[in-house]
């Protein structure tokens, strides 16, 4: 492999005079050039299409003016992001630039070709034991939008050695401002299977921190909205991750890769946009695990159907002169095969009064009547049919449903008999009953039990792809909701067993699985990290041990050594300590994050102030102000994100900031693998046992 790029290279690259035979850059170019004219002319001729004599109504034309401003917006030049990346020279003479998006000349053909497309499949799989029909794989490096650079892979050269780009380092090591970014040049081969994997499977990804997960999992939604465009237009797709900040910082990535309609949001919005009740409460951890617990979904069940009742009385119908008298012996055996089917309880419930006719029309046709659909229609409207319904089966709302159950202990008790010990009954009841459902503080864990109870009663319409991210945190009744919105389609379950905080985090992605209703899906396992250097993230993995045992150490992609520092501070200058090194970071480029408990933010706050260090301080919100590189994170928000100089303050606070040691570790470990170049511990109280053990160098 060899990489060209003007300030290294013996021949370094003139502008090409007219007619002057040009060097490799140049060539490349005028390719780019050619290229982003291409791009222009595709433009125009869209922005020129005349529409007034296609469409003959105003309807359709608005239809369609929205479609081309789409596809006008959609063929932008976007001046920071390069047209192509990469380009393939195949033994059979075809040669393809790759990129964002396709780019065809005036005759149509081909000038850049999607990543996604078939044929670009090998420049992300290719290697020299399998070429895949490639002799060259050449890679572009831009500056500011500039081609100034190349590097080469000749796949069947034996004399070539193969070796980790250059060009991945650099983009890799690139400073980061700002939201996350696409990784589409730099795709490995492992993350590309998953990336291309088909969208009927269901795949799980378990991976260590800064695997590329999250990459992975959007590039997989916008390779799938490409490969089955029509179908996910119907379906839908949606990503979901762990709050509202990390939520802002992907948000621009799908948008990169020209994909502009996929919804992102959290479990707890989805529920509460689906159920319209407003989280307003919190629950204690006892309460949150009960509720979240699988066994909720049955207790549920019985709730939605504990409103049916047998039918004492018979139904009468008066059609004319005639009475149609169903016995209520029979109105018995209708109810209970419609509660042995197990379809949605609002399905039987409509249902029910046609059953309740269509006995009527089997008395009136043995009578020599002939009744057609008609009749069956009207008598199913018939008042007495109508009262026996609103009597047998009556309407449930699901929100009044919860509340009941969480106020009325004989309901509950009820309804959770030989499934909830008396303790957790306990745990779960309201100590003051709201009064209804609009002054009712409900949790995000009620919401979520509102939306089974809505699903019970009438089925949640099913997307064609939704990609779960941060999956490790979630309830066994929170993948049931998720599951419930890919019950025809399929998912993509990211995760790492090892940063599971809640009381509940997943212990296995088998069980994970099953709840969400996929239990045949894929595991795949990712350990190559990309964010992480070398030095830190074992320094890191000393905490595995104690909170995840079964997982195996990620390596790192990147030796960066002295990126790690830990530092102790003097007794009462741990504030100190931590804005210095807070200061030292700005000096070098990149985005800087200072880490603490949540309780000990405000104090950091008030102590940046006092140091004249300008920062944001992320809240669930997620804003971050643009220009300001320091961020001082709470520990719980951090999740997910990353920046290229982590400040950590005092790890044991860390650790204390949570209910039980293990998911204080957790939390660490989580804090502990953020930082992309370098990363400052400091502390005042002794590290945690579990981090200063085995360090063997002082610290
Ligand atoms: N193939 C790649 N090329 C370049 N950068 C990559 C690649 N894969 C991952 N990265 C970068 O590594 C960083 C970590 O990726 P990502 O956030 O997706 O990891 P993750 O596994 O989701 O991490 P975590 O478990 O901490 O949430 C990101 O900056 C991402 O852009």
């Amino acid at each position: 492999m060899s990489t060209h790029a003007p300030d290294q290279s013996a021949h370094a690259p003139s502008r090409p005079s007219a007619g002057a035979p040009a060097g490799p850059l140049e060539r490349e170019r005028a390719h780019l050039a050619a290229s982003r004219a291409a791009l222009r002319a595709m433009r125009h001729d869209v922005e020129s299409l005349d529409i007034s004599d296609v469409t003959t109504n105003w309807v359709n034309a608005q239809v369609l003016q929205h479609q081309i401003e789409a596809r006008i917006e959609a063929l932008a030049d976007l001046s920071g992001t390069p047209l192509f990346f990469g380009r393939l020279d195949r033994s059979d003479g075809a040669r393809y630039y790759i990129g964002r998006r396709h780019v065809h000349d005036a005759d149509g053909d081909p000038m850049v070709i999607d990543w996604r497309a078939p044929v670009s499949q090998p420049f992300y799989r290719a290697s020299k034991r399998d070429p895949q029909g490639v002799e060259l794989r050449r890679r572009f490096g831009y500056t500011g939008g500039e081609l100034t650079a190349y590097e080469d892979e000749r796949l069947t050269d034996p004399d070539e050695a193969e070796r980790v780009s250059e060009l991945l380092r650099r983009e890799i090591e690139r400073p980061r401002v700002g939201p996350m970014r696409d990784i589409v040049a730099t795709i490995q081969p492992e993350q590309d299977e998953i990336v291309r994997s088909g969208i009927d499977g269901t795949v799980c990804v378990q991976g260590a921190p800064g695997t590329g997960k999250t990459a992975v999992g959007l590039h997989r939604v916008a390779y799938l909205l490409y490969a089955h465009r029509e179908r996910l237009a119907r379906t839908g797709t949606l990503v979901i991750g762990p709050n509202r900040s990390f939520l802002r910082y992907i948000e621009q990535v799908l948008p990169a890769l020209g994909e502009l309609a996929v919804r992102q949001t959290t479990v707890e919005d989805l529920v509460t946009g689906a159920t319209g009740v407003e989280v307003r409460g919190a629950d204690d951890p006892e309460a949150a695990r009960v509720k979240g617990d699988a066994r909720m979904a049955e207790v549920l069940r019985r709730a939605v159907r504990a409103g049916v009742t047998m039918p004492s009385e018979p139904c009468v119908v008066v059609r004319g002169s005639r009475r149609w008298r169903i016995p209520a012996y029979e109105l018995e055996e209708i109810v209970r095969e419609l509660l042995d089917r197990g379809i949605r309880y609002g399905a039987a419930r409509e249902a029910l009064p046609q059953r309740i006719a269509h006995a009527v029309l089997t008395r009136m046709e043995k009578a020599g009547e002939a009744p057609d659909d008609r009749v069956q229609d009207a008598v199913a409207r018939n008042a007495a049919v109508k009262a026996v319904v609103k009597a047998v089966w009556p309407e449930v709302d699901p929100a009044k449903l919860v509340l009941r159950l969480l106020s009325d202990a004989d309901f509950l008790a009820g309804c959770s008999e030989g499934i909830l010990t008396d303790e957790e009954r306990k745990a779960v009841l309201w100590a003051k009953p709201p009064r209804g459902v609009r002054s009712a503080k409900w949790s995000a864990a009620d919401a979520v039990l509102i939306d089974e109870a809505q699903d019970l009663i009438r089925r949640t319409p099913s997307l064609g792809h939704v990609v779960l991210d941060e999956a490790q945190d979630l309830s066994p009744m929170q993948y049931r909701a998720v599951g419930r919105r890919c019950t025809t389609g399929s998912a993509t379950v990211l995760g790492d067993l090892a940063q599971g905080t809640t009381p509940w985090a997943t212990a296995s992605w088998a069980e994970a699985l099953s709840h969400l209703g996929k239990p045949d899906a894929v595991v795949e396992e990712l350990t190559r990290g990309f964010r992480v250097p070398r030095e830190i993230i074992s320094y890191a993995s000393r905490l595995l041990p104690h909170i995840a045992p079964g997982l195996s150490e990620a390596t790192s992609v990147r030796e960066a050594a002295g990126s790690l520092r830990v530092r102790q501070a003097a007794d009462g200058g741990l504030d100190g300590a931590v804005t210095a090194a807070c200061r030292e970071a700005l000096e070098r480029e990149g985005s800087v994050g200072l880490i603490a408990a949540d309780a000990r933010v405000p104090v950091l706050a008030a102590a940046l102030e006092d140091a004249g260090l300008p920062h944001t301080v992320l809240g669930p919100g997620g804003e971050e102000a643009p220009g300001v590189r320091l961020t001082l994170v709470p520990a719980t928000l951090v999740k997910g994100l990353e920046y290229d100089h982590v400040v950590l303050d005092e790890p044991a606070a860390v650790v204390d900031g949570e209910p039980d040691e293990r998911t204080g570790l957790r939390r660490l470990y989580v804090a502990l693998t953020r930082a992309v170049s370098g990363l400052t511990v400091v502390h005042a109280a002794p590290l945690p046992r579990a981090l200063a053990a085995g360090s063997g160098d002082g610290r």
